[in-house]
């Protein structure tokens, strides 16, 4: 295919995707902070219909935008590209601070070929973006069994520029020796980098490599191949191929104040025993005798140490808590936090134990 000529000052476009958890929103609040993205807009793009993402960035402006979706290969033709062509007419009317640079980060659940080739050739899209870099977070602790089990997890990867690898800090990541391995198998070219030594400029390059059709099928088919043994009975699931058709999500949002220890409890038994299908939980909570919001993130049968966020994101004092499962019943998960709610408060009435505080 020849290459058609490309204008110049094309806006570059990070591409930050990862299987569920894996640390994308982590990396980029972070990787935001560095002087040189202060003029990077986000777009992010979320599975499910409470978004919390753009709470947990602690980034709200104008210049960071929320799509909620199904999944991003369903919508980029639509939500993705629309809210690109809609920042760049801002931009041009001095409707929104001025940016240099886009940074979209998608669901986990994201397969990125479609997205990237649409952006690509989007007769619109393609004078005005171009694709700088895909940055692939995959996590230490759960990313090499990721790999084995969901075709997105080996998709990622067969995209990525740079592989950013998480949490080699927690005791829990026993084999990092194996899953970088594994990942140079699948993409031999991919610059890797763990994450502490991630620094903004992995993102900061400028737009004019371009990745040719050729690319982009060369790198799907090797991601097929290496995944054609494990994951071929996925592709006969779900619409059009997808791989997470029995993925769901679904959210509680609970008005009451919640017990910090039943809580405690109640997740986890639940990860403990529902934790291969419970792909992701991640919350904002209003715990009993606390002033501000707790963070709390949950990836399969990980879960990170509670957070304290600055304040409550859009002014409304609720717990709302994001469940992204592989065939568990919503109702039924939703029903076993109210036992559990409700027990540590009969607990409490009848002069009980207080509740523990969280240990950070
Ligand atoms: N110890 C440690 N924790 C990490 C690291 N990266 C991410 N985390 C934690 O992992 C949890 C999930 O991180 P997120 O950044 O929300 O992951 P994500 O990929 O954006 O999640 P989704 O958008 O739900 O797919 C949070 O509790 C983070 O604090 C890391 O390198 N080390």
């Amino acid at each position: 295919m020849t290459a058609e000529p490309r204008p110049a000052n094309l806006t570059p476009v990070n591409f930050l995707t990862g299987f569920l958890g894996s640390g994308k929103t982590t990396l980029l609040q972070r990787l935001l902070a560095d002087p040189a993205m202060a003029n990077a807009a986000v777009l992010i793009n979320e599975f499910g219909e409470v978004g919390l993402d753009h709470h947990l960035l602690d980034r709200i402006d104008d210049n960071v935008v929320l799509l909620k979706s199904g999944c991003l290969c369903c919508t980029v033709r639509g939500e993705v590209a629309d809210a690109l062509q809609k920042l760049d007419s801002q931009r041009s009317r001095d409707e929104i601070p001025w940016f240099d640079r886009v940074v979209i980060e998608t669901t986990g659940l994201a397969d990125p070929f479609p997205a990237l080739s649409t952006i690509q050739s989007h007769p619109v899209l393609r004078s005005h973006f171009a694709i700088a870099n895909v940055v692939v977070t995959v996590d230490a602790v759960n990313g090499s069994r990721q790999l084995d089990e969901r075709l997105e997890a080996v998709r990622q990867v067969g995209a990525a520029d740079v592989v950013v690898i998480t949490k080699t800090d927690m005791d829990e990541a026993t084999d990092t020796d194996a899953l970088l391995e594994k990942l140079s198998r699948l993409n031999p070219s991919a610059r890797r980098v763990i994450a502490q030594e991630a620094s903004a400029d992995d993102f900061l390059v400028d737009a004019s490599t371009e990745r040719s059709e050729e690319w982009l099928s060369e790198a799907l088919s090797l991601s097929e191949e290496f995944a054609a043994p494990v994951h071929h009975h996925h592709d006969e699931e779900g619409h059009h191929g997808h791989a997470h058709s029995s993925v769901r999500s679904f959210s509680m949002v609970i008005e009451e104040r919640i017990d910090w220890t039943g809580f405690g409890m109640w997740l986890t038994m639940l990860l403990n025993r529902h934790g291969d299908r419970v792909f992701r939980v991640k919350g904002i909570l209003d715990i009993e005798g606390e002033e501000r919001p707790v963070a709390i993130h949950g990836v399969q049968r990980l879960v990170h140490p509670p957070v304290h966020m600055s304040a409550w994101p859009d002014r409304r004092r609720q717990s709302r808590i994001v469940f992204i499962v592989d065939g568990l019943d919503p109702a039924r998960i939703e029903e076993s936090f109210h036992v559990f709610n409700r027990l540590s408060e009969k607990v409490l009435t009848q002069g009980g134990t207080p509740p523990l505080r969280r240990a950070s």
